[in-house]
């Protein structure tokens, strides 16, 4: 009699999504739901503010909803309504401590309440995902610090887990250098709490570079919407002043970054892709995606909050500096394999500290499926070859897998692992991804 090995517990078991290929030029309309790192914001500041607030258009998804946990072990009220509309009450008595946050693998959950709970009544303990134990937090955390805040470091320094013990209301903040070149959100998460500093906060980026200049220009603006003093007159020094937050109703505009991959599938495909609800201005860092595209051989058009992409199936390469912009990295990375000319990508060194380490994941998924592609000290050179299907790994990076799914469109047999790591921040994306295909409006 032969012994059966016990079989796998059916959970852990999550079958390869098999991305489809284009059946021809594309005509279709995607809805991209709410952007991520306005959500969050909004949600931090709300939670911050001295009203409740109404968030419209927000984004549900894990990392959305991680935020809103934290939050409300906190003390603050968070209600989804039936009709999407998110509620946020701030704390009566102030924020509590003696409570734990899941950060999940969401940056701005790990980089955005640190700050937050110094104003907390206790300690609050934050941790993670596996992954999210690798991501930088040092300067955060040094910076508290700084400013009086007894941090307990409980895995390797400069890392989750840890326990920030809160200060209370009466937390003065103060003045602090941070090195941000690894991550934006180190600076974004510090400034978002600052109002309620008692003396404010005085930051200075002492780093060589600094990633994601327009999520830092977000983060000064959605202040100042809520009524808040920014002074960002010297080059890398912020100074926000104490006061109120004013708590209101906010619409949260689509998530641009998350348009990325519909808006390439036009490259590749050919026809046209429409995103509605395209703002005319904007800090997102999608706003670059149109003369990118352009670039690569797309042409745009933005008609009545419309941006209409129209492709040939002819995709060329770039020389692309995406420091402001490296949540578009993988997106492009994967466009570039497809194009007819070598890219090269600049300025995104601090990629290996995201959700995984996008540099060396992109170069070995890129290769996998018959590319050639070369990290650089600060980026990938991709040189289109002739590619083969294969299985895609996603590293738990929603941005892997929808770059996945962009290879796929011209690559028969391109098997995506865990497409469901998408709901970080677009858990509807095979749907949206197969009504795109199908020609529908999604
Ligand atoms: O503040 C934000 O909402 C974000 C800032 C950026 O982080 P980095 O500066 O670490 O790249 C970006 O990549 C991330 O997706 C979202
Ligand atoms: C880097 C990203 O996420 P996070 O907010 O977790 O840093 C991203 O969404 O590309």
């Amino acid at each position: 009699m032969t012994a059966t090995p016990p079989a796998a517990p059916a959970a852990t078991v999550v079958p390869d999504w098999d991305a489809p290929t284009a059946p021809g030029p594309l005509a279709a309309q995607v809805e991209v739901p709410g952007s991520k790192s306005l959500t969050n914001r909004y949600l931090v500041l709300a939670a911050l503010a001295d009203r409740p607030s109404r968030l419209r258009g927000a984004l549900r998804s894990r990392d959305t909803d991680l935020m809103a946990a934290a939050l409300r072990a906190l003390g603050t009220g968070v209600d989804v309504g039936a009709d999407g509309t998110w509620t946020v009450t701030p704390p009566a008595d102030g924020f509590r401590g003696g409570v734990s946050v899941d950060c999940g693998l969401a940056g701005t959950v790990m980089r955005f309440l640190p700050a937050v709970a110094a104003l907390a009544d206790g300690p609050v303990r934050f941790d993670g995902d596996p992954q999210a134990r690798l991501r930088p937090m040092g300067p955060v955390l040094a910076a508290l610090r700084a400013t009086g805040v007894r941090v307990d470091e409980h895995g390797e320094p400069g890392r989750l887990p840890f326990t920030v013990h809160g200060r209370g209301p009466g937390f003065a903040g103060g003045s602090v250098d941070v090195d941000a070149s690894a991550s934006s959100q180190f600076v974004s998460g510090l400034l978002l709490a600052a109002p309620r500093f008692t003396g404010g906060l005085t930051l200075r980026h002492t780093g060589p570079t600094l990633p994601s200049l327009p999520h830092i220009e977000m983060t000064v603006a959605v202040l100042r919407d809520a009524g808040v003093a920014v002074d960002d007159s010297r080059p890398a020094i912020w100074v926000v002043s104490p006061g109120p937050v004013t708590g209101g109703d906010v619409r949260v505009e689509p998530d641009l970054s998350n348009a990325a991959p519909f808006l390439c599938a036009a490259l590749v495909a050919g026809g046209s892709v429409a995103v509605p609800g395209w703002p005319a201005t904007t800090t997102q860092p999608g706003a670059l995606l149109p003369g990118i595209l352009e670039r690569m051989g797309g042409r745009t058009v933005l008609d009545a909050g419309v941006l209409t992409v129209t492709g040939t199936g002819a995709v060329h390469g770039v020389d692309l500096d995406l420091s402001a912009a490296g949540e578009l990295a993988p997106t492009i990375a994967a466009l570039a394999v497809l194009t007819d000319s070598p890219t090269r990508l600049r300025g995104i060194a601090h990629l290996r500290g995201h959700e995984t380490d996008r540099l060396t994941a992109l170069a070995a998924e890129l290769t996998r499926v018959g590319g050639r592609a070369e990290q650089t000290a600060d980026g990938l050179v991709i040189t289109p070859q002739p590619l083969h299907g294969a299985r895609w790994r996603t590293y738990a990076d929603h941005r892997m897998a929808t770059g996945g799914a962009v290879v796929g469109l011209r690559v028969p047999g391109v098997q995506v692992e865990d497409v469901a790591t998408t709901a970080k921040t677009l858990p509807g994306f095979v749907d949206l991804w197969t009504g795109m295909l199908a020609g529908r409006t999604v």
